[in-house]
């Protein structure tokens, strides 16, 4: 199925980019107001607050549920500001829509959750309001996607994503990990579908909101939702991936968004190099192939088992100490040997049992 979609039509920050920015949680009318007061004084357009909290364990702050809602409503009163919260049963979905709500997002844990996604999508039925989709927990394409055309199906036409990277039990680095071919290939599937990113839930940590928005942008996408709170530090949920609105601002400053209206003509020649290379990498491939299946016509004769283990180790260490060498990532090297290990297993394994 495709997504029958229409533009989100929403204010942008600086004329490319669309942000919206607001606290973690709407945690009391005061912080709401005062936070939501400092971004619109930065030009920010749109606000975010959560009102329910999805937390992974019990006992945590799980939002001021609908008391919390008129203080959004207050936000767009008193500063212009478009509104946006989390949405994730059809109740959250007709309180948002009763206080006015602009726009709604779907959680990370509900978008993996079919039966949750389809009775929000039913609640839709009928209404024009942009829905911006997180990715499921899990790193699922299909699941993510089908997140969406469920909302789709319901009429909903302004849909966008919001990458907010993937669960791991490796926290070394990111809260989750970005894993950014997901994105990637949801833009080559999709290309007219939107996608935000979101540096607070990946990053996990302050310091690596800058990198992270910056890596978005070298992407192409089309917006980021950022964790903003005027007291970072006491915060009741998320303090340490929250950043003030004077942080945003100077992030933002920083930012170099690209120009996606520039033409390709000037890399011509260099695509038409990577076309003779990838023709050339191509020839080789199938040579290799081939020899591979003289190999597997000798393993038939001689009764031998296709996986030799101690051969394809010296491949991956001898071809991964010499990408090193040349600037490559080993990591890269031994998936690509890999691959080509898996398909050359693939023709052996037809040959021995023709
Ligand atoms: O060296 C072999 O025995 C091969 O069949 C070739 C090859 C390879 O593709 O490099 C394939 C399978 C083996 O597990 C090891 C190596």
């Amino acid at each position: 199925m495709e997504l029958d979609l229409l533009p989100l039509n929403l204010p942008s920050d600086n004329e490319k980019l669309t942000v919206i920015a607001g606290p973690c949680s709407a945690e009391t009318e005061e912080q709401v107001i005062e936070t939501a007061r400092q971004l619109a004084y930065k030009g920010c357009h749109i606000f975010r607050a959560g009102v329910w909290k999805p937390r992974t364990k019990p006992g945590g702050f799980e939002g001021n549920g609908e008391a919390a809602l008129p203080w959004l409503k207050r936000v767009k009163e008193e500063t212009g500001m478009l509104t946006s919260t989390e949405v994730a049963t059809p109740e959250h979905v007709e309180l948002a829509l009763k206080y006015d709500i602009d726009i709604l997002w779907v959680g990370a844990r509900t978008s993996a959750n079919p039966f949750a996604m389809q009775a929000i999508a039913d609640s839709l039925q009928g209404v024009d309001i942009p829905v911006l989709v997180k990715n499921p927990v899990n790193p699922d394409l299909e699941l993510w996607i089908g997140a969406m055309e469920r909302i789709n199906q319901a009429g909903v036409k302004r849909i966008a994503a919001i990458h907010r990277g993937f669960s791991s039990y490796d926290k070394k680095i990111y809260r989750n990990l970005p894993m950014w071919q997901i994105p990637i290939e949801l833009r080559r599937r999709i290309p007219e579908l939107p996608i935000f990113c979101d540096p607070s839930h990946i990053g996990g940590r302050r310091e690596l909101i800058a990198p992270l928005c910056q890596q978005a942008m070298d992407l192409g996408f089309d917006g980021l939702i950022i964790e903003c709170h005027c007291d970072p530090d006491k915060a009741w949920s998320d303090a340490k991936q929250q950043i003030t609105p004077d942080i945003l601002d100077y992030i933002l400053g920083l930012l170099v968004i690209r120009d996606q209206s520039v033409t390709t003509e000037g890399i011509s020649a260099l695509r038409k190099q990577i076309d003779d290379l990838d023709n050339q990498l191509m020839e080789l491939l199938s040579k290799r192939m081939r020899v591979c299946r003289e190999i597997g016509h000798y393993k038939k004769e001689h009764n031998m088992t296709v996986l030799q283990t101690s051969r394809y180790n010296e491949i991956l260490n001898k071809r991964g100490a010499q990408g090193s060498l040349c600037g490559m990532d080993p990591n890269f090297i031994k998936t690509i040997f890999e691959a080509v290990h898996e398909e050359s297993v693939r023709q052996q394994i037809e040959i021995i049992n023709q």
